[in-house]
């Protein structure tokens, strides 16, 4: 098999099929590497066997790359308890017969302690996990005791035991640094998805409302100047109505990407409601900030949402407020809300910034 097929079939374990809860994949993902990994490494020792001349042991190996085969068949259909168990089961025979057929200081001892890390990091339950390390752990007291009394059934010398013992520790050693590496990578990805997941809108991928809060709370307590732009689609309702959610939807994302071009490199952008989103704006004048509001106002203008062929324009009314007009982050917050409402109330389409009474627009 070539390395594409390689890369391919590594791919296709990997892939955690649909129907899946999302929190299980990296669960799944692990389980899958590790039968790869024992696939390859017993092909990989099945060679050097050969090379040895020991056609049981690289026998006993094939059974262990057809049962991680078949255990990661078993695993792709979600039989997860069911692959793992046929895993355990023969590669716990495998290492018996091995060590009885060649004696007890051959190094084959070592992959007790793997398939118990295997077996621990795998997704199964905390009762499968303690029933399988008893029966690991027994099974390895009964043949290090027994073996010691039977008589080898293999052909082998004492150069010959060095020279498994070395290379058994050598695999042992390669197989859990490929798997622990494997899990590390594995689980990096994982948090980092759920991190964003717990941070950004699903919708249109900017922070969500805790994300962009968590922003300005930041700001806030490190007593930095900043300013909060709070701004809501008008009129969205009527597009909801005439063209549908999904239209809707596709309005929103339109919004999202068109306030990410405009804003300034640490500028930060949150959708706080339905069509309701938030701009953190640290260090900024009010001249600056007036800049983006017509800079968004521009682009919006520009460039309007365009759904096939259709053409929906959309203006934003915006609130303002300084984090200096205010005693608590709270009612900054109200502020830039009570001039949105303002802005609302006074057509659409603007912004409302300064005293409550004053309405300024950049219509
Ligand atoms: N498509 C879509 N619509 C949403 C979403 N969240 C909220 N909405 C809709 O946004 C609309 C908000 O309507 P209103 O609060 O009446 O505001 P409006 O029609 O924009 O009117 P004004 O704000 O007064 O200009 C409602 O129809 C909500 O169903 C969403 O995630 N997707």
């Amino acid at each position: 098999m070539n390395s594409w097929a390689w890369l391919r079939l590594w791919q296709w374990s990997c892939d955690a099929p649909g129907g899946l809860p999302l929190e299980r994949r990296r669960g799944y993902e692990v389980m899958s590497q590790i039968f790869l990994i024992a696939s390859l490494g017993h092909m990989a020792y099945a060679c050097v066997l050969i090379g040895l001349q020991m056609p049981w042991v690289t026998l006993l190996n094939l059974a262990c790359v057809a049962a991680n085969a078949v255990a990661l068949m078993l695993h792709r259909r979600l039989q997860l308890r069911r692959a793992m168990t046929v895993k355990m089961t023969v590669t716990l025979v495998v290492l018996s017969l091995s060590i009885f057929g060649l004696g007890p200081d051959a190094g084959f001892e070592y992959y007790f302690f793997l398939l118990l890390c295997e077996m621990l990091i795998s997704d199964m339950g905390a009762r499968y996990k303690v029933a399988m390390s008893v029966s690991i752990g027994s099974v390895a007291v009964a043949t290090l005791t027994l073996a010691p009394l039977a008589t080898p059934w293999m052909a082998g010398g004492a150069a010959l035991h060095q020279e498994l013992q070395i290379i058994n520790l050598v695999a042992v050693f390669l197989v859990l640094g490929l798997i622990m590496w494997r899990l590390h990578v594995i689980t990096e990805r994982c948090e980092h998805h759920f991190r964003r997941d717990a941070t950004h809108d699903y919708l249109t991928t900017v922070l969500n409302r805790r994300a962009i809060f968590h922003e300005a709370d930041m700001l806030w307590h490190q007593q930095r100047h900043f300013t909060l732009l709070l701004l809501d689609a008008d009129h969205f309702k009527q597009i909801n109505d005439e063209y549908g959610h999904t239209a809707g939807d596709e309005v929103l994302r339109h919004l999202a990407n068109t306030l990410r071009g405009a804003l300034r490199e640490h500028d930060r952008l949150g959708r706080v409601g339905g069509e309701e989103f938030l701009i953190v704006l640290p260090e900024s004048e009010r001249e600056e900030v007036l800049a983006v509001a017509a800079h968004i106002r521009q682009c919006l203008s520009d460039r309007p949402c365009q759904l096939d062929t259709l053409t929906l324009p959309v203006t934003f009314s915006m609130g303002l407020a300084a984090s200096d007009e205010a005693a608590l982050l709270s009612e900054v917050i109200d502020l830039a809300d009570r001039r949105l409402y303002r802005a609302k109330s006074a057509g659409r389409d603007q912004l409302v910034m300064g005293e409550l009474e004053s309405v300024e627009t950049t219509a």
